[in-house]
């Protein structure tokens, strides 16, 4: 099972974000033969802008707030949350700080800026990706997401994670080999297992390839397994 990152992973800044459609040949490729699953910060409507054409075997969206398999979609917040992310919201509002609401979590782009703030906030937890920030259930990641689809789909096999930032860690956590793209944060790649020589989408892209074109190479990675 391959768990990907999307934005400077499978997507590059320099494309706004918009997958290559070589990459998306390649990972719906890899997806007919493997498990492929999409791990991301970005909200459903994102996506449906951003990986037009993609057909990963399923998405873990809103940084781990939404699971969505071909039969069935799973939302990991109960009522308890919303009530505490309305009262972050006024919270937020009082202070001048920008947000938008996703259908789990709590967007605050450039959030670098409110740090000190967001800091107190302890009635959730604030996952950073880069200079901006998520504000979730404090039992949401991407990492017990991926814990709870492995138990949905009975998955015991090698799992690949690969990322670039900070909310990939609690991916890496789950994952028996991590893979980092090229442009990667400095503190993934000294976390990782295999850092790729090249950048975002075309990085995973080779390596997907790599896969699937030599079966000893995937025999080397399935011994990478501990
Ligand atoms: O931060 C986001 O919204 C998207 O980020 P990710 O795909 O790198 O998790
Ligand atoms: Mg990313």
């Amino acid at each position: 099972m391959v768990l990907s990152d999307f934005d400077r992973t499978l997507s590059d800044e320099k494309d706004n974000f918009i997958i290559k459609q070589e990459v998306v040949e390649v990972v719906n490729k890899f997806s007919a033969k493997f498990l492929f699953f999409v791990v991301t910060g970005r909200e459903r409507k994102y996506m449906d802008i951003l990986a037009k054409g993609l057909f990963p075997t399923g998405w873990i969206i809103e940084n781990g707030g939404i699971i969505i398999l071909r039969d069935k979609e799973i939302k990991l917040a109960d009522e308890k949350w919303y009530e505490i992310r309305k009262n972050l919201a006024k919270i937020l509002d009082k202070n001048g700080i920008k947000y938008s609401l996703g259908e789990v979590i709590i967007y605050v782009n450039s959030a670098i800026d409110y740090k000190d703030k967001l800091d107190k906030i302890n009635e959730a937890k604030i996952e950073w990706n880069r200079s901006d920030a998520m504000i979730m259930p404090k039992s949401v990641s991407k990492g017990e997401a991926v814990k709870i689809l492995k138990s949905i789909l009975n998955f015991e096999g090698v799992t690949i994670a690969i990322g670039d930032s900070q909310n990939d860690i609690s991916l890496f956590s789950v994952a028996d080999i991590k893979v980092a793209v090229a442009n990667a944060l400095p503190e993934i790649k000294a976390i990782s297992d295999i850092v790729l020589d090249k950048e975002d989408g075309i990085g995973v892209m080779r390596f997907l390839e790599k896969i699937l074109n030599d079966g000893s190479y995937l025999e080397k990675l399935i011994g990478f397994r501990k």
